[in-house]
């Protein structure tokens, strides 16, 4: 095949609500590797905070913020790159972060399922971060996150620094009694040589049909429909107030929180503070200024299984400055 007509190599970055998929594509996009991707986040929650998220680099990134990759938007996924395929030439490779509970296997299928994207691309690699500290919980309790696994060429076990030898043994022996066959990782903050990552030309259908033998002819994907989110939103809050309620909330409903993420605006800070957790575990830090013509507006984005929504709600709402 001529250097022209090459299909363009796709990277489908998959994982569970809080592995590490954002880490891994902000070191993605910052690293110096000459080549230049077209990127498409998918995000579970209204509030359009993941784009946020990410780095500032000269990529393009597609938002698909509409519903589920692998559910009600696999027709935009593939408009979406029909129309990056109008302008080849500008990107080298496509990379997808699907939310963290998708189910890779749609993605994939949107690959091999329709002509168009078939011609011109190739599916190269699905990635898998896994959060090692919670892997086994999830494993339990949530279909997506053993899809995830079993579907993966390369799985990331991130977040090494939060267990002990013993334990990353033990999810080690979980990964691979899901899946034996892909190559798997130990990271932290998803530091890992990028050539092991991306062009892997690791995608193989055949290993994938022994999976899931109807992989191309049937829609099958499970998904958990216990899990929602809430998104919340304000202008200036007290950050006493937020970090006393914040640390309150997760203490009290940490076990049912598989996500937290946001971006505050303290009264009388300059910068943006953005917020993260998964569980108990809440990371916060500046980000960078607010810009003169953006608004100073806090929002927080909440996704669990029966949380307490309106207690939330009301909690959020007392934390106004
Ligand atoms: N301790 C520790 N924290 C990590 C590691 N990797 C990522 N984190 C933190 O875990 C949180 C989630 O990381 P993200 O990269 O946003 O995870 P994600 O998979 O993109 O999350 P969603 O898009 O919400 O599904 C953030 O607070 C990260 O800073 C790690 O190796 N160790």
């Amino acid at each position: 095949m001529s250097q022209a007509a090459a299909p363009i190599p796709v990277t489908v970055l998959t994982g569970y609500l809080g592995a590490g998929k954002t880490t891994l594509l902000n070191r993605i996009l910052t690293e110096d590797h000459g080549k230049k991707y077209a990127v498409i986040v998918n995000e579970f929650g209204e509030t359009g905070i993941d784009n946020d998220l990410v780095v500032d680099t000269d990529e393009e990134i597609f938002q698909m913020n509409n519903g589920c990759i692998c559910c009600t938007v696999r027709g935009d996924l593939v408009r979406i790159i029909d129309g990056l395929m109008k302008r080849k030439g500008r990107f080298d490779a496509i990379l997808i972060e699907t939310t963290g509970l998708a189910d890779p296997a749609p993605v994939a299928q949107t690959f091999f399922m329709d002509d168009d994207v078939r011609a011109k691309t190739r599916l190269d690699a699905i990635v898998t971060v896994v959060d090692a500290l919670n892997l086994a919980k999830r494993l339990d309790d949530s279909p997506e996150a053993e899809d995830q696994v079993a579907f993966a060429d390369v799985i990331l076990l991130n977040k090494v620094d939060l267990v002990s030898a013993d334990d990353l043994k033990r999810v080690r022996a979980e990964i691979r009694a899901i899946n034996p066959y892909a190559r798997v990782i130990e990271t932290e903050r998803c530091k890992v040589d990028l050539g092991e990552v991306l062009d892997r030309g690791a995608f193989d259908l055949n290993r994938i049909l022994s999976v899931e033998p109807t992989f191309l002819t049937e829609d099958n994907h499970r998904h958990d429909d216990e899990v929602r989110s809430i998104s919340l939103e304000a202008g200036d809050l007290d950050p006493q107030k937020f970090f006393d309620w914040i640390g309150q909330e997760t203490q009290t409903q940490g076990p049912n929180i598989l996500r937290l993420k946001g971006i505050m605006a303290f009264k009388d800070d300059p910068e943006r503070y953005v917020v993260q957790g998964v569980h108990q575990i809440v990371e916060g830090d500046h980000q960078r200024e607010w810009k003169a013509d953006e608004p100073r507006r806090s929002r927080i984005v909440f996704i669990g299984r029966d949380l307490d929504w309106a207690g939330l709600k009301k909690g959020f709402e007392a934390c106004r400055a």
